[in-house]
């Protein structure tokens, strides 16, 4: 049986997704409601049994759901744990050790930790924690990443509406883990174009996840093989599953962020089948 709240969430492969309609297309692709006040969420994926999740501790701290649907006696007994706090400060526990999260500050969890808790500074204006996870083949230790200590990468250029900031936190060059590579994305002020022009990378799969993004305003997410994108309305914190076979690109009709995160052959970041604009159809 499912645990209560290990949501699983199936995909449509390369084929099927052509014949879907919006609302089909929506529900397969976008994690919606990931995001709730005062609870954990966990979601296991078939993008390389990732499981994305949050945790939004309020009044109490929060820790994860028991694994019964894993087969194992706590989350982390086989698998790794990227932590990227997108709200305001709290902390993370991990085995009685505590770290304290800004806000766009991550941790890395390594395989083999028990018990991991979160909370929040203020409980008000809670810390808001994105959770990435993926089955790990080694033990490794548990690292801080601040904000400050993220690998910086400048892309793009106001000429073409695409000038962002990459920041890399757990990444080969980093903190080591075994398959997660994870970051978010700044849009310039004025530019909205990510990931444009797009790639696939059939060894890895990818998760993003909007947010800073205005209520009134939305980013239309780009998906699918290179010859018949399809697209999709995004509003702040929602997220989108991209398997390896699909796109991965967005125009926002205002400036915003997105959290990445990458499991799979490599953890080579440049290792992307690059296409030209006019490939796209
Ligand atoms: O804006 C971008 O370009 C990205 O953020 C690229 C993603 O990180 C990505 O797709 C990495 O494979
Ligand atoms: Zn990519």
């Amino acid at each position: 049986m499912m645990d209560a709240r290990l949501h699983a969430h199936e995909t449509p492969d390369a084929q099927r997704y052509r014949g879907l309609n919006t609302r089909s297309l929506r529900s397969a692709f976008i994690l919606d409601g990931l995001f709730q006040n005062g609870e954990t969420r966990l979601y296991l994926t078939d993008l390389d049994r990732a499981i994305v999740g949050s945790a939004i501790p309020t009044i109490h701290p929060l820790g994860l759901p028991n694994t019964r649907t894993l087969s194992v006696d706590y989350l982390c007994q086989r698998r790794e744990l990227g932590v990227l706090n997108i709200g305001r400060p709290g902390k993370v526990s991990v085995d009685g050790q505590e770290y304290a999260l800004d806000g766009r500050d991550a941790l890395y969890i390594g395989r083999g930790a028990r018990d991991i808790r979160f909370s929040s500074d203020d409980i008000v204006d809670p810390a808001i924690f994105y959770l990435h996870s993926y089955p790990a083949h080694a033990d490794y230790p548990t690292a801080l990443i601040t904000q400050s200590q993220a690998n910086v990468v400048d892309l793009g250029s106001n000429d073409l509406a695409n000038k962002r900031t990459i920041n890399q936190y757990i990444h080969e060059n980093g903190a080591p883990s075994c398959q997660l590579v994870m970051g978010y994305t700044e849009l310039a002020v004025g530019s909205v174009w990510n990931t444009m022009p797009p790639h696939t990378h059939d060894r890895r799969t990818e998760v993003y996840t909007y947010f800073d993004v205005p209520d009134d305003q939305r980013v239309l997410h780009l998906m699918g093989r290179p010859d018949e994108t399809r697209s999709l309305w995004i509003r702040n914190h929602q997220t989108v599953l991209s398997p390896s076979w699909s796109i991965h690109s967005g125009v926002g009709t205002a400036a915003y962020r997105f959290i990445w995160a990458m499991g799979g052959e490599n953890q080579d970041f440049n290792d992307m089948d690059m296409l030209a604009i006019g490939d796209l159809a």
